[in-house]
């Protein structure tokens, strides 16, 4: 690991445990925060996730001001269950429609900017299974505490369900197949965010309304770069929630929201001006790994050699083996 990156992440990296219900209540004094919940056909997880925090959050603390979701097009009935758990809902389509129609989930979140109040935003994904409080107060404390942080990503645990069937850790494929590679390779700074996809995270509404939203699934990685490229590293902090489960899409799904990520990053290494870096991609590749006492970090080096084609290589017609038959 990078120097800066290992002290970013001892200075940046808290838990939720570190962010109890009072201190936040204690720091929040006039600051206003929305809860947003992008939402597409989510009918059967979007009302547990709202009621609890409508319960912990709004009536018996007076943390969070309100809970949207954005009803991104839905075919089910989210938009009722929704409503009927405490969320205002508001439909994608309805906010600024006279910029015409986009689709994904980067537009449900950009369009939330204009349907929320708060000067602190929370997103948290709609399909989650076995959700808690502790995700919003988490992602609040760093925010509530220190002017200096901007941006707050969730990181945690991700197991693969597969019907009954769970592999501790084998959730979060185009996370650790696509973006965490990509990352190291071309932004070793953010080698220490550990859930760089991960759809729960927090910002100041006065960083998040001056970056452009990438629409569909690229829309966590552009706003992490652009926040690293706009306000530095040391704006960017992350808390521990514990364990993630969700709904898993399939693999041919997971291979239009990786071209999706790669699009990202390219768009992002051309507008920052990183295509050409005069040292070269690094070839570090820091990963993590629950242990015993908090996260394992292991970096590897991935360089690749290169051998030259065989026809250049002297001796090769002499070396060549004669055939068995
Ligand atoms: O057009 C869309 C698609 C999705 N969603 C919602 O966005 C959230 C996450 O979408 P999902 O399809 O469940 O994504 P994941 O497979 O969970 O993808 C992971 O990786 C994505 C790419 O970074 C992130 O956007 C996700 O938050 C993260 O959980 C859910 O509440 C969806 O209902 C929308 O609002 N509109
Ligand atoms: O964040 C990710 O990497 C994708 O959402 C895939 O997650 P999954 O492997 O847990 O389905």
């Amino acid at each position: 690991m990078l120097p800066e990156v290992a002290s970013w992440w001892r200075r940046r990296t808290s838990e939720t445990a570190d962010w109890p219900l009072d201190t936040l209540l204690a720091a929040k004094g006039s600051t206003r925060i929305s809860v947003v919940l992008p939402a597409r056909d989510e009918e059967e997880t979007v009302g547990a996730i709202v009621g609890a925090i409508r319960a912990e959050l709004v009536e018996q603390a007076p943390l969070v001001d309100e809970i949207v979701v954005i009803d991104s097009c839905s075919t089910d009935r989210t938009a009722e269950v929704a409503a009927a758990a405490g969320a205002e809902v508001v439909a994608q389509d309805a906010v600024l429609p006279e910029l015409g129609r986009m689709s994904g989930k980067g537009e449900a979140l950009w369009k939330s900017l204009a349907a929320t109040g708060g000067d602190l935003i929370v997103f948290v994904d709609a399909d989650l299974r076995g959700f808690s409080t502790g995700y919003v107060t988490g992602l609040l404390g760093p925010l509530l505490t220190d002017p200096s942080v901007g941006y707050v990503k969730g990181c945690y645990d991700r197991p693969l369900i597969d019907g009954g069937n769970r592999v501790e850790g084998g959730g979060g494929r185009v996370t650790e197949l696509v973006a965490r590679p990509l990352i190291n390779l071309h932004w070793p700074l953010l080698a220490g965010v550990m859930q760089p996809l991960g759809g729960e995270y927090a910002g100041r509404r006065a960083l998040l309304e001056r970056l452009p939203f990438v629409t569909g699934y690229g829309v966590e990685l552009g706003l992490l770069l652009d926040v690293f490229q706009d306000a530095g590293l040391d704006a960017i902090a992350q808390v521990d929630l514990g364990r993630r489960v969700h709904s898993h899409q399939t693999t041919e799904a997971l291979g239009a929201m990786s071209s999706q990520i790669m699009l990202t990053a390219w768009s992002r290494l051309q507008r920052h001006g990183r295509m050409l870096p005069l040292e070269g991609p690094s070839t570090a590749l820091t990963q993590f790994r629950r242990g015993p006492g908090g996260h394992d970090v292991r970096v590897s080096d991935v360089a690749v050699g290169e051998r030259p084609p065989m026809a250049d290589v002297p001796g090769y017609a002499r070396e060549r083996r004669p055939m068995l038959s």
